[in-house]
């Protein structure tokens, strides 16, 4: 129980050593009975390939490992809570849920009533809650934790990172990414084949990624057949040097055919005015983002029309076929040891944390670290970006300066948030100091 996980392993000369976590596993004090226990899950946002597992080793492993029998399913996301009916999950009724995509509870996004849910929790007699969702859903779970520790209730609260999209900070990657970035080879796969086959052939594959492009970045690293990738945290421009149609000129001239992928988010601002929807929302508050891949599409077209030059542009939305499916062996493993780390958590009585892997190893992480922390994003000034302009060749649209600004900036990130919001002193004291972020302790 006194083992701590790194948040940072990599740590440079005169750089504080930096936050660690409580390690997850099985505790030797047990801090629930297992008769006493009646708990309920629930899933939350856009779907992603391995739900369902997570439901399965959740309730296998309460049953199995703690001798649990009460498990409710919410129907319907946050809003299941009080306007839906509830699943009793038992090992049978899950038994082969693994094998399907999607969630058997169903999801939601908007419909977040703090009370109303907090009221049910307690009305039902549940005394853990297991809430799998984005980074959206672990905002309200920390709120629903706030709202159980204000009424004084003994019920604990546990998040399980759930996106496609990669974008919550500290865990070294979330469930469903692999799969998703293994499905995407399909299309891309798709696209290569249908631009080598035609004169000039041009295939733009659209993939999933709100504000973080790790989805294309890694298809694309993975695939070896996309000659640019377009991501949200690296603006480019079309027209001029340097530009994206001279680069595709370039490719269609040396290889005859080339493979463009472009994450969803990418590009916003070359949407034009009257297609942008600045202030459309979902349900739950994000951007509605306009298809970018669309419009790319259309700019293409128009300009290799305009130099009279024959091209033949297959676009391929994906979208949604990437996050429906069954997760693959990879993931089903990493949703395992994700269930079985939580539960140990909360039977041990913590509350208030998220589970995932830090650095490898499974830690207990408390809501608020999650919630100060950004949102992960690829940063471009980094090596994997380098690793991916090296293998494709693409301009990096961004001269000297940018880099050395984009830079200065990071520097200065890292250290306010070691220097302040860890340790509360300054950067020079903190220098040989490291804090360790507890989950909120038994209850
Ligand atoms: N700041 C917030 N406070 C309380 N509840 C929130 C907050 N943001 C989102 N929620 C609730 O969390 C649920 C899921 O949020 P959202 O639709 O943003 O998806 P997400 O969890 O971020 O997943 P993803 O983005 O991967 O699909 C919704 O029911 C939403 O109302
Ligand atoms: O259309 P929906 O269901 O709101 O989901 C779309 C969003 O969900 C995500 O897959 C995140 O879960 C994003 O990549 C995407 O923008
Ligand atoms: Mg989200």
């Amino acid at each position: 129980m006194d083992d701590t996980v790194a948040q940072k392993i990599v740590v440079e000369k005169n750089s504080p050593r930096g936050t660690h976590f409580r390690r997850a596993g099985p505790r030797q004090k047990v801090y629930f009975e297992s008769e006493e226990v009646h708990a309920c899950i629930v899933t939350c946002g856009g779907l992603c390939p391995g739900l369902n597992t997570v439901i399965r080793e959740i309730v296998c492993g309460l049953y199995h490992m703690y001798g649990v029998h009460k498990v409710l399913g919410i129907e319907g996301g946050y809003r299941g809570f009080y306007a839906r009916n509830t699943i009793p999950l038992t090992p049978k009724v899950v038994n082969d849920i693994h094998k399907r995509g999607g969630t058997i509870l169903g999801t939601s996004r908007g419909g977040q009533d703090t009370s109303k849910i907090v009221d049910s929790i307690q009305d039902r007699g549940i005394n853990q809650v297991y809430i799998i969702g984005g980074d959206g859903t672990q905002k309200g779970a920390s709120v629903i934790f706030e709202e159980i520790r204000r009424r004084g209730l003994k019920v604990a609260v546990a998040g399980i990172p759930k996106t496609i999209d990669n974008d919550i900070p500290i865990i070294d990657k979330s469930f469903g990414f692999d799969t998703a970035v293994e499905e995407a080879q399909r299309a891309i796969s798709a696209g290569h084949i249908e631009s080598e086959s035609f004169e000039n052939g041009i295939g733009l594959v659209k993939l999933m990624g709100r504000y973080s492009g790790f989805i294309a970045m890694y298809a694309t690293l993975a695939s070896r057949d996309v000659d640019c990738c377009l991501i949200p945290e690296s603006p480019f421009y079309l027209e001029g040097p340097g530009g994206l149609f001279e680069f595709i000129e370039k490719r269609l001239k040396e290889n005859g055919h080339m493979v463009i992928v472009i994450a969803e988010g990418a590009g916003q601002e070359l949407v034009s005015e009257s297609l942008r929807t600045t202030d459309q929302q979902d349900a739950s508050g994000n951007k509605l983002l306009q298809d970018v891949g669309l419009c790319i599409s259309q700019k293409i077209k128009d300009h290799f029309k305009r130099k009279k030059m024959v091209i033949n542009l297959k676009y391929i939305d994906p979208t949604y076929m990437i996050r429906a499916v069954p997760s693959n062996a990879s993931d089903n493993v990493y949703c395992t040891l994700l269930a079985q780390s939580v539960i140990h958590g909360t039977m041990a009585g913590y509350t208030g944390f998220i589970g995932g892997p830090v650095n490898g190893r499974h830690a207990y992480i408390p809501f608020h670290r999650v919630l100060v922390e950004k949102q992960n994003k690829v940063v471009i000034t980094d090596r994997m970006w380098a690793r991916l302009l090296s293998s494709t060749h693409q301009p990096s649209f961004m001269d000297h300066k940018d880099v050395m600004e984009d830079d200065t900036e990071k520097v200065g990130q890292t250290l306010q948030v070691n220097g302040k919001s860890h340790l509360g002193t300054t950067t020079a004291k903190a220098r040989d100091t490291e804090s360790i972020e507890e989950p909120s302790k038994p209850i």
